[in-house]
């Protein structure tokens, strides 16, 4: 997942107090300390030392103690974390102390399986309203909602309070809709749409983008073919790279 940041985002928290200015890195890993610490708490635990949180969120142990420093979070010495309080401290940090209502717009295969995953209710989001183009599917019920015409979006998106949105249409018609859902009021869009959105300052896009994890795979998988390769090979396998590349051999033949 990407994610683009403008420089106004930080600006318009209107009423919230000033947060600390996390690195996104750290933003990124706190949803996954969350969803540990929901796992300890249901399992019972009311500490957990910073080794059982990072092993449950399966990052390092040092990477953890810092992303928690950055909150105040030190834990207590031979004790641990408060696995209550820190969820606190996560939810207050991320925002998640107040539901959000978020729309979203294409409802067609992608949209039908996200507008029917229970999952969001239970991470503090609420699907206030889904949107299509196509007036064959207005009017369609998805878990209780009825698929409204996009036309709808700025009278339902203030009626409703919707900060962000989600787009699921086909990608040639992505930046239209992220135009409509920012003109409606919406300052964050999650694009599944294979394309990079151009939003003013003030808006954050994150993407979702399954086809791009797997090509990172895919290089993993072609990485430990090549090295398992290699001692038969007697190479590297950069050298059997296709269009006639510089490779470090020749890179090493024009540097000398
Ligand atoms: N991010 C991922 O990992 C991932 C995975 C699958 C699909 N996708 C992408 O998600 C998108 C949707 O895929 P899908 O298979 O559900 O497509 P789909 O064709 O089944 O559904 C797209 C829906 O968008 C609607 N739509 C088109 N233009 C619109 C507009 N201007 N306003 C509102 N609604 C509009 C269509 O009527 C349709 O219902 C595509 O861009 C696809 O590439 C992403």
């Amino acid at each position: 997942m990407s994610q683009h940041r403008h420089p106004g985002a930080s600006d318009r928290a209107g009423a919230v107090p000033a947060l600390p200015d996390l690195p996104e890195a750290t933003v990124a890993r706190l949803p996954e300390y969350l969803r540990a610490l929901h796992n300890l708490a249901d399992a019972g635990h009311e500490t957990v030392s910073s080794e059982g949180l990072a092993g449950a969120a399966g990052v390092n142990s040092a990477k953890l103690r810092k992303d928690l420093s950055h909150l105040g979070s030190y834990g207590t010495r031979g004790v641990g974390y408060d696995v209550a309080l820190l969820v606190d401290q996560i939810e207050f940090v991320l925002g998640l102390t107040q539901r959000r209502a978020v729309a979203l717009v294409g409802v067609g295969n992608l949209g039908h399986a996200l507008a029917g995953y229970d999952g969001f209710a239970s991470r503090g989001f609420r699907i206030a309203a889904l949107f299509d183009a196509d007036a064959s599917r207005v009017g369609e019920m998805i878990s209780g909602l009825a698929v409204r015409h996009i036309d709808e979006l700025p009278r339902v998106a203030a009626e409703e309070a919707i900060s962000i949105g989600v787009i699921a249409t086909p990608a040639p018609a992505a930046q239209a809709v992220a135009e409509q859902l920012v003109a409606a009021g919406v300052t964050s869009i999650l694009n599944f749409a294979p394309c990079v959105l151009s939003v003013p300052d003030g808006v954050d896009v994150r993407k979702v983008d399954l086809a791009i994890e797997l090509q990172i795979l895919s290089f993993h998988e072609h990485r430990k073919a090549s090295l398992t390769a290699l001692p038969a090979a007697g190479g590297s396998a950069l050298t059997a790279l296709p269009g006639g590349l510089v490779t470090p051999d020749t890179q090493e033949a024009i540097g000398t």
